[in-house]
């Protein structure tokens, strides 16, 4: 293999020789040029398209932003520095020789990547959308590639290889990431996600301290520095390392997954018992407030979130949350089984019964408060003196965006600030001048990973813009699904780069473009306007405008609206049905039985209604089928019965859309 990923977006495919999503409009190689625009794009109408395309980066070393082949980053040495965290979460074996990750010394277990799986972040692969179950070079060397959401809302990492070994006395079967899978029949699950079939012509053994991976299906993980990807030679980055995440104890086991327990080994002690691990049990992992070879520079990270005092700390308990209440179990159209009996899980986000619960956390820069039982959180900045998006802000952005995106309990952010009269002032300036150049690479890198985070977000995104917001702050607002904004006509908005002397990125004029179209866009542009509210009101930049004092009120209520919607944020399910290759929905709630909803592959797990409707629906030559399966919801229960599991079938007759 001759390619890497690029940085961090966890969704984004690895290395693989297919090609770019034929959906992705964004930035393929210029013509004529051979370089590569970066970061991917992914375009998105108005319409509710976020997070619709995963663009397949599956970029040759050669072109590689980060490589040293590639011009894109400038120096080798930043190119260097990036390319080999970049390629940190990569299988060895698909590392190009040029990596300098492949420094790494090669008999190192993978104990980072276990421990990120172990900590709510599996390394599953996903049969959902342009990703796909690929045979590798033996039959039992697959290739999972594409990522997303597992059906508990947690994102799941690339696992571009995935090598299995059978284990016959068990009756299943060991990945290369120490994952146990079990047969179901038509090939593989891995945690229940489907990943293929076939004989074995090349068993791995698998190190067994990487078995705590994959949800947990292993001996407890270990916390803190045992489990940082830096253990592996510095290659660890802070949102994926547990230590980034301070709330790292945040792993969540599928419940009632019908993963055997690993075999005991010589010298290893046999795991526990299978404790389905709630996020609000899971004991905080220690924190160290720097670390030698965190490629951040030192900053404090993020204390532990506080545990919900309410909630009784035993670990082995049955978690309060675990068990669905009947309301939110849609009844099941006649002959299906409900998903989470097919599969044994518990429908995803039961509310508890105790009184409406609230959680925050907070870092130095961001303030979130998580309201359970509306399932939203609130995310305000709080970077005085006009939160600057300086690297350690988009830092603990991400962190805490990615941190609400693992919880099951949230589907929706309202970004606000806290800052009165700002909302953001954009990059922070001092970022961009008198740095060391792998300084302005890791900030350019936050600042891509930044936007490719909130637009890629599962979440239903509202920004409530209370203040002024020029550049990058305008950039935030413009990624969210919805912009509110304080009617205060001294609160300005706009990309004002040219104001600067200095060109917004592509990718900051085609968010722009999607929001407010080409010809305004262009002229706003070119001069640097920064939008008084009424104006951004006027040109479509903002959606509505409110008194300030009633913003939160109607961020809320918009969000409601939003959450309410089935799909991405919202409460429905259908189930699919696999009829003649055509896929039918036969209901769901808000969905008619028989209707033709929207055409996609994300049906093992629920990624947004819609995905590839396009591609698929001209590869089925079929306007009548619909489908579709629960997005980040209640009723999400899980993956679709086997029998009725119509991706295969839609993705060969899409030709791997
Ligand atoms: C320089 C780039 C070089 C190379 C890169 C080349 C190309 C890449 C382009 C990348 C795209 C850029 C995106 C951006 O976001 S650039 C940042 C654009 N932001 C702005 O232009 C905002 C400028 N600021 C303001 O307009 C006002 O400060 C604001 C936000 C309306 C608030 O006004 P006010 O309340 O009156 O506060 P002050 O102006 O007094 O500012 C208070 C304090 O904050 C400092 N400050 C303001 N903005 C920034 C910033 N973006 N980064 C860092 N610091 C900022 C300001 O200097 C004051 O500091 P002081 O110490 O004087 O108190």
């Amino acid at each position: 293999m001759r390619c890497c990923s690029p940085p961090r977006p966890a969704w984004v495919p690895t290395c693989s020789s297919s090609t770019r999503s034929r959906r992705s409009t964004g930035p393929a190689r210029a013509a004529g040029t051979g370089a590569w625009d970066w970061p991917p794009w992914r375009s998105r109408s108005r319409s509710r398209q976020r997070g619709s395309t995963i663009p397949a980066m599956l970029l040759p070393d050669a072109v590689c932003p980060h490589s040293t082949a590639s011009p894109r980053l400038g120096p080798r040495a930043a190119g260097d520095e990036v390319h080999r965290r970049c390629c940190r979460g990569q299988p060895r074996e698909l590392l190009p020789a040029s990596c300098p990750g492949m420094a790494v010394p090669l008999g190192e277990p993978e104990r980072g990547r276990a421990g990120r799986a172990g900590q709510g972040r599996t390394e599953r692969g996903s049969a959902g959308q342009d990703g796909m179950v690929q045979g590798g070079a033996g039959p039992w060397d697959h290739r999972i590639i594409k990522v997303g959401k597992d059906p508990q809302g947690h994102r799941v990492q690339p696992a571009p290889t995935t090598t299995i070994t059978p284990n016959p006395e068990q009756g299943a079967w060991l990945n290369n990431k120490g994952a146990w899978l079990s047969g179901n029949g038509r090939g593989l699950t891995e945690g229940g996600w489907l990943i293929g079939g076939g004989p074995t012509p090349r068993p791995r053994r698998v190190p067994l301290t990487s078995r705590a991976g994959n949800g947990g299906s292993g001996p407890r993980p270990l916390h803190g520095a045992d489990r940082c990807g830096a253990q592996r030679g510095g290659a660890c980055s802070a949102l994926l390392c547990p230590r980034g995440w301070g709330g790292g104890g945040l792993a969540t086991a599928p419940r009632g997954s019908p993963s055997p327990p690993p075999p005991a080994r010589r010298g290893v002690p046999p795991p526990g018992p299978r404790v389905p691990r709630c996020p609000l049990h899971a004991p905080c992992p220690p924190v160290s407030p720097t670390s030698p070879v965190s490629p951040y520079p030192p900053y404090p990270r993020p204390p532990c979130p506080p545990i919900s005092p309410h909630i009784p700390p035993p670990p082995q308990t049955p978690c309060p949350r675990g068990a669905a209440p009947p309301h939110l179990t849609p009844p099941p159209p006649p002959g299906v089984l409900p998903l989470s009996q097919a599969w044994g899980r518990a429908p995803r986000l039961p509310p508890s019964p105790l009184p409406a619960q609230r959680r925050a956390f907070s870092n130095n820069k961001i303030l979130v408060e998580l309201d359970e039982s509306a399932g939203v959180a609130t995310m305000k900045f709080k970077s005085p003196p006009v939160n600057s998006l300086s690297l350690d802000f988009l830092t603990e952005f991400c962190i805490s965006l990615e941190k609400l995106e693992n919880d099951r309990a949230c589907r929706g952010v309202i970004l606000t600030s806290a800052v009165p009269k700002i909302f953001s002032s954009g990059l922070d300036i001092t970022e961009m001048c008198g740095k060391s150049t792998e300084h302005y690479a890791e900030f350019w890198r936050a600042v891509q990973e930044m936007w490719l985070r909130l637009y890629s977000s599962n979440m239903v995104t509202v920004a409530a813009v209370n203040g002024s917001s020029p550049a990058g702050g305008c950039l935030i607002a413009l990624t969210c699904d919805y912009r509110i904004m304080a009617e205060n006509p001294k609160f300005s908005i706009g990309l004002n780069e040219a104001q600067l002397g200095i060109v917004a990125p592509f990718w900051f004029k085609d968010t722009f473009v999607n929001v407010v179209g080409h010809r305004v866009a262009e002229s706003s542009l070119q001069l640097g306007s920064l939008h008084p509210a009424p104006e951004a009101h006027r040109i479509g930049l903002v959606d509505e405008l409110v008194p300030e004092e009633k913003l939160k009120d109607r961020a809320t209520a918009v969000m409601q609206q939003w959450l309410a919607l089935p799909g991405k944020g919202g409460t429905s399910w259908a189930v699919t049905e696999c009829r003649n290759g055509d896929l039918t929905c036969v209901g769901g709630p808000g969905i008619e039985a028989g209707s033709c909803v929207s055409v996609g592959t994300g049906g093992v797990g629920g990624w947004e209604v819609g995905k590839l409707s396009k591609a698929v629906r001209a590869a089925l030559g079929c306007e009548g089928c619909a489908w579709h399966t629960a997005g980040r919801s209640a009723g999400c229960a899980g993956r679709l019965p086997p029998a009725q599991l119509a991706v295969p079938a839609l993705l060969s007759r899409a030709g791997g859309a």
